[in-house]
């Protein structure tokens, strides 16, 4: 009773005061994200799990959440960024990917693909406010939102390949449908990391901000305009232009799941990914 009555109570307040009662809620509930509503009813979703937002499968899992609540109380935008001012997200937990169960892995990567799925085809707009480094899984995160602004001086990309496994078809499909084919293969195929200038030169990103306020700034008038679209026929196209992926990625999603898994469980695979997280270290170890 005494819970009822102070949850009434509080969602009379957030709602006299014309704020978001789900979104505040939101806030107190997860662990690694925190969701705020502004004004215009846009969500503002900031990862924070320190130090440097690694995937692994609880955030993962609150992204999800969030995504389908948003769905459900007809939020007009979302931004996703960062809590940090040096990185955006460090890609999959590889404590999540090195000498795991299969099973671990499974989780994982399942939990990504139902984020891809739900951030690509989302019926809102969305988008990523880059405020640092953002390579693999961090870029595909972004690629999934309609579009990107980033802080200068960072790198971002997907370098899958330099860890041993191969760049699962969808993913090189979003990078393709960004920055075309061409340049996706020649990216994709050495692993590159492209610096905030070059990636806007390429397309990967659709404008460069000087810092976090003014990337928002740009995300705000990027979302405004569509105040005067009548949003279904804006979901619509937004669906016509992503089905293709989406319709792929539903009907074989299993299929990619399972062979990223076994790809990763490899020995070679795993080998990579122990020099990988070595390096990761030692390179820490002589900077300090
Ligand atoms: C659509 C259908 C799809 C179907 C297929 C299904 C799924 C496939 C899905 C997606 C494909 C995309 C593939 C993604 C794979 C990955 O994401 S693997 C991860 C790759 N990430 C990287 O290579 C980045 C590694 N990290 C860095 O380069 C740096 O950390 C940084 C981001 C540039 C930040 O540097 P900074 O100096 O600030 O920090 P530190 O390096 O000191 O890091 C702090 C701390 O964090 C640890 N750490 C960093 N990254 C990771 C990580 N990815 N996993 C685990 N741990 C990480 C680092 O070791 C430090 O730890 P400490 O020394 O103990 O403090």
């Amino acid at each position: 009773m005494y819970r009822y009555v102070c949850k009434t109570m509080l969602r009379r307040l957030f709602l006299s005061k014309k704020v978001s009662y789900q979104a505040r809620l939101f806030s107190g509930n997860f662990r690694y994200l925190e969701v705020l509503n502004n004004e215009n009813n846009v969500a503002i979703v900031t990862m924070k799990r320190a130090p440097v937002n690694t995937l692994n499968s609880e955030l993962l899992s609150e992204i999800s959440s969030v995504l389908t609540n948003l769905d459900e109380t007809k939020c007009s935008g979302m931004v996703l960024t960062s809590f940090s001012d040096k990185v955006f997200s460090s890609g999959l937990d590889f404590n999540e990917m090195y000498e795991s169960r299969p099973a671990t892995i499974r989780t994982l990567v399942s939990t990504i693909l139902e984020v891809i799925i739900k951030l690509y085809g989302s019926p809102f707009p969305t988008v990523a406010v880059i405020t640092g480094h953002a390579p693999s899984g961090g870029c595909v995160l972004s690629l999934c939102c309609e579009y990107r602004i980033m802080v200068q001086n960072f790198q971002i990309g997907l370098n899958v390949v330099k860890l041993g496994y191969s760049t699962p078809l969808s993913i090189v499909q979003l990078m393709v449908n960004t920055i075309g084919h061409r340049n996706a293969e020649l990216a994709l195929t050495s692993g590159r990391l492209f610096t905030t200038n070059e990636a806007l030169r390429v397309g990967l990103i659709d404008e460069i901000a000087k810092d976090r306020a003014s990337a928002f700034d740009k995300a705000n008038d990027f979302l405004n305009q569509f105040k005067v679209i009548p949003p279904i026929a804006r979901h619509f196209t937004k669906q016509s232009m992503r089905r293709a992926l989406l319709q792929d990625v539903s009907i074989n999603g299993k299929i990619y799941v399972e062979d990223f898994v076994s790809l990763i469980s490899r020995p070679k695979v795993q080998e990579l990914i122990a020099a990988y997280m070595a390096n990761m270290k030692n390179k820490k170890k002589n900077s300090n």
